[in-house]
């Protein structure tokens, strides 16, 4: 699995404010919406391409275009609907397919309620979105998802991610023959003891959405 770390002045400080516990609902909202076009720029960057042939208006040439399959996005419910549009912003033709996935609070558990995605994916280039990778527990299990219907190459963009979560993934994913790249913001401290992740940003779903309970 390749983490890749976006260290970047504008990332840095588009997180800063994220973070802050006085930022209001539209504020993180529209940050989380930049952060991810920031971070897609990054996590596209061995997106498939063919070449095309045009002619401009001083002569042909060669350029490239995204080869089909299209790739296919997967937000995954609720917290990753917010980054949907931006990631969107830059792959417009993309496909998009939905995973609901809810971690137990108590257990921190991860399970799937509802889903929506193609039955057969062979040969797709997928990009997860979700905007906190903690345990790990619901990206691991959202990767194995799209790879039990042939993914055979896996981006996840995500804000932020905690290193127990990061060592979990890699370790849940070590049989699997399918290249897996984690592209975020920032690698944070630790989980504290309610699995969240320190210092971190809070509950990410209910900060762009409101309490879920
Ligand atoms: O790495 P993990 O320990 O599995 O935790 C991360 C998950 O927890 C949050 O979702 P949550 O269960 O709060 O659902 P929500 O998006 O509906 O708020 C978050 O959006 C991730 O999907
Ligand atoms: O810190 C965390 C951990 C899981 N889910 C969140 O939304 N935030
Ligand atoms: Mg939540």
């Amino acid at each position: 699995m390749r983490l890749h770390v976006v260290n970047h002045p504008l990332v840095s400080h588009k997180l800063t404010v994220l973070r802050d516990q006085d930022t209001d609902s539209p504020t993180f909202r529209r940050l989380t919406d930049e952060l991810v076009t920031l971070l897609a720029y990054e996590a596209t960057r061995e997106v498939r391409v063919a070449p095309m042939d045009i002619t401009t208006p001083v002569g042909p040439t060669t350029g490239v275009y995204l080869a089909q399959p299209k790739p296919m996005v997967v937000p995954i419910l609720r917290a990753g609907l917010g980054m949907l549009d931006g990631m969107m912003r830059l792959l417009p033709t993309a496909e998009v397919g939905f995973l609901g996935m809810v971690r137990n609070e108590e257990t921190l558990e991860a399970s799937t309620y509802a889903e929506r995605l193609p039955e057969d994916l062979s040969g797709r280039q997928c990009y997860v979105l979700d905007p906190m990778l903690a345990t790990g527990g619901t990206l691991a299990a959202a990767i194995r998802f799209l790879t039990d219907r042939g993914a055979d190459d896996i981006t996840a963009i995500c804000l932020l991610a905690a290193p127990e979560g990061v060592a979990n993934l890699e370790k849940g994913l070590e049989d699997l023959d399918v290249p897996v790249a984690v592209v975020t913001a920032a690698l944070d401290e630790k989980l504290n003891d309610k699995g969240y992740i320190v210092p971190g940003l809070g509950d990410a779903g209910d900060r762009l959405y409101g309490v879920a309970h």
